[in-house]
C-alpha cells in the first residue's frame, strides 16, 4: 500500500484568495492572500488528503465580487480501500457561490466582456469617504440586504466569513423582506484614482453586516394615544420599530488590514446610529479579541473628551459632611460618580451598558497617576488596612475605583459568584480584578503611545497604527460577556425575529 503520510497538505497554504479586475488581454492581479482559517471547510486540522502541489485559487472581481474557483495539483493520490483523495469539489460547494464552477476561460470571458463593469458603484448609498496617508481615496456605501445588489454581493461574500471570522457563519439571504429590511451591509471601497479603461475604479476593503434587534424599552413606555386614523392601521414597518443596532460580521480583508479602514467602519456605524432616532444602542455580536481592541479604541477617543470636559471623576471624599459613616457593605456609587450625567452620556452616544462601563472604568484609572495604582508599586496591604481612609486622595479614589469595578463584576456574575463559598467567591473577584485592570493599563499604554505618534506626524491627518507586538489581549478571568440575550444566540448569524 502506498505511503499516505506526504499526501497531505495544509488547507490555509493550499487556498489563495485573489482579487482580479479586467485587464488588456485578460484579467489582471491586484492582491493575493491566505485564509485565516480552513476549519469550517476541511476540518479541524486544516488539513486536505489526496494531493501534491494543490493551489486551490479563489477569484473575485475586486468590484462586485464574481467568484472563480479553480484547482490545481501535480499529482493525486490513487484511492486505496478506505484512503480516497478529498472530493474538492463537493466539500467546497456548500461554502460557494454556484457561479464559482464555471471553466476558467469562461470565468476571464465574463470578467473581460462585463460592458457594466466600469460604471460600477457599490449597491446602497455612499455614507462616507476618506482619504489615507498616502492619499488613497475610500468610500463607505450602506445598503439594506433587501436590495439585490446587495444580496449579490454578499451571497458571493459568504466564504470570507469562514475563511477571516472565527465561529462566523453565513448570514441567511433568503429569507422574506420584511426581515431582510432589519439588515444594513456596509461596504468599504477604495477608489483608484486610474483603473485600466475597462475596469471599475472601486475595489473591495472590508464590510460588515449589521441588523436590527428589538430593543425592550422598560420604564419609557410610550404614552397611549387615541388614533383617528382609517382602520386597519398601516402596518409598523420592522425598519422603524425602536431597535439596537447589532453588528453581525465584520471584516477587513489582509491587505487593508492595520491601516485604520476598521475604525473608519466602526465609526461610520456609529454615526449612523447616532443619527437614526429609532436605534437605541449598538452592540455587537460574539466580537473576538482584535474587534474589542479596536472597538475600545475608538469608544475611548470618542468618549474621553465628553469625560474631561465634564471633569468626570471618583469623589475621593464620598462620606464628607457625614457624621456616621454607613457600616453596610454597600459601594455609595451616586456619591462617587455623577451618575445621571454619565447616564445622558451613555444614552446620547447610543452605547451599550456594558461597553460604557469599560470605557469609563479605563478613564476613571487614566486619572490615577500610575505610582498610586497596585502596577506602579503602590501598597496593596497598606491599602486594604486604610481603605477610604487613606490620606492621599488618589489612593482613595484607587481604593473606590476597585469597589466599583468589584461591583460591577458582581452584579453582572452574580449567578455564577452565589455558588461559590465567600472565600472563593473573594478571590475569584479579586482574581478578575487584576485582570481587568491588567487590560486597561496595556490599552491605556497603548493610546498614550499613540498620542505621541500623532504629536510626533503632526500636521498629518492620519494616525498611522502601533506595531502588532504593542496590541494588548484583554484578559478576564470571569467571562466578561457583552449583552445577556446573547445567550439564548442561535449559533448561525441569520436574521433574528
Ligand atoms: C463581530 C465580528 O465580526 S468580530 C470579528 C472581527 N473580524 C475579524 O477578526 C476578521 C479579521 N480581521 C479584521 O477584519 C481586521 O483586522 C479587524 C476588523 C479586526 C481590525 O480592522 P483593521 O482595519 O485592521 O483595524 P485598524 O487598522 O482600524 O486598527 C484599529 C485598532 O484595532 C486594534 N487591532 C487591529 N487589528 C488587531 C489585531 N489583529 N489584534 C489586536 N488588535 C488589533 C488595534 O488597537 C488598532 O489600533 P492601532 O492602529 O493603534 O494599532
Amino acid at each position: 500500500m502506498e505511503d499516505t503520510g506526504n499526501w497531505s497538505c495544509n488547507a490555509n497554504d493550499a487556498v489563495q484568495i485573489a482579487l482580479v479586475q479586467p485587464g488588456e488581454a485578460k484579467p489582471t492581479v491586484l492582491s493575493t492572500f491566505h485564509p485565516q482559517f480552513t476549519y469550517p471547510i476541511f476540518g479541524d486540522d486544516e488539513e486536505i488528503f489526496g494531493y501534491r502541489g494543490l493551489i486551490i485559487r479563489l477569484r473575485f472581481a475586486a468590484h462586485d465580487l464574481r467568484p472563480h474557483i479553480h484547482i490545481s495539483y501535480d499529482e493525486k493520490f490513487k484511492a486505496v480501500e478506505d484512503a480516497t483523495p478529498l472530493d474538492l469539489i463537493a466539500t467546497l460547494k456548500p461554502f460557494s457561490h454556484e457561479d464559482a464552477f464555471s471553466t476558467l476561460p469562461e470565468y476571464e470571458a465574463a470578467m473581460q466582456n462585463d460592458e457594466n463593469t466600469k460604471d460600477f458603484t457599490p449597491p446602497g448609498k455612499l455614507v462616507h469617504s476618506y482619504a489615507s496617508k498616502d492619499n488613497r481615496q475610500y468610500e463607505i456605501w450602506a445598503g439594506s440586504l433587501a436590495d439585490p445588489e446587495v444580496r449579490r454581493i454578499i451571497d458571493r461574500a459568504q466564504i470570507l466569513v469562514s475563511f477571516f471570522i472565527e465561529g462566523g457563519t453565513p448570514i441567511e439571504t433568503d429569507d422574506p423582506e420584511w426581515t431582510l429590511e432589519r439588515w444594513t451591509v456596509y461596504f468599504v471601497y477604495e477608489k483608484l484614482a486610474t483603473p485600466p479603461p475597462t475596469a471599475s475604479p472601486y475595489s473591495i476593503v472590508g464590510y460588515s453586516t449589521t441588523y436590527r434587534w428589538w430593543y425592550f424599552q422598560t420604564g419609557a413606555l410610550q404614552t397611549r394615544t387615541v388614533s383617528e386614523g382609517p382602520f386597519p392601521l398601516p402596518e409598523a414597518r420592522i425598519s422603524e420599530l425602536p431597535a439596537r443596532l447589532r453588528i453581525a460580521q465584520f471584516l477587513i480583508l489582509p491587505p487593508h488590514q492595520g491601516s485604520g479602514h476598521g475604525t473608519h467602519l466602526y465609526n461610520t456605524i456609529h454615526t449612523a446610529c447616532c443619527n437614526d432616532p429609532t436605534i437605541m444602542e449598538l452592540t455587537v455580536e460574539d466580537p473576538n479579541e482584535a474587534f474589542d481592541v479596536l472597538r475600545d479604541t475608538a469608544d475611548f477617543h470618542m468618549l474621553r473628551p465628553k469625560f474631561l470636559h465634564h471633569q468626570v471623576t471618583i469623589n475621593a471624599d464620598p462620606y464628607a459632611g457625614q457624621t456616621r459613616i454607613p457600616r453596610s457593605r454597600t459601594v455609595p456609587t451616586n456619591a462617587l460618580l455623577p451618575m445621571n450625567l454619565l447616564q445622558d452620556i451613555r444614552t446620547s452616544l447610543k452605547i451599550d451598558t456594558t461597553q460604557f462601563a469599560h470605557i469609563l472604568e479605563m478613564f476613571l484609572l487614566s486619572q490615577i497617576p500610575t505610582k498610586h495604582r497596585v502596577s506602579g508599586g503602590a501598597s496593596m496591604a497598606r491599602l486594604l488596612v486604610k481603605k477610604h481612609k487613606a490620606e492621599d486622595p488618589h489612593d482613595r479614589r484607587y481604593y473606590w475605583w476597585r469597589m466599583l469595578v468589584k461591583q460591577r463584576l458582581y452584579k453582572r456574575h452574580r449567578d455564577t459568584l452565589v455558588q461559590l463559598d465567600h472565600d472563593e467567591r473573594v478571590q475569584k473577584l479579586d482574581e478578575t480584578l487584576v485582570n481587568v485592570e491588567e487590560g486597561y493599563s496595556a490599552l491605556l499604554e497603548a493610546f498614550l503611545e499613540r498620542e505621541k505618534k500623532l504629536e510626533a506626524q503632526e500636521g498629518s491627518a492620519d494616525a498611522g497604527t502601533l506595531g502588532r507586538d504593542q496590541r494588548v489581549k484583554r484578559k478576564f478571568t470571569v467571562q466578561d460577556d457583552e449583552d445577556e440575550e446573547d445567550h439564548d444566540q442561535e449559533s448561525a448569524k441569520r436574521p433574528k425575529v
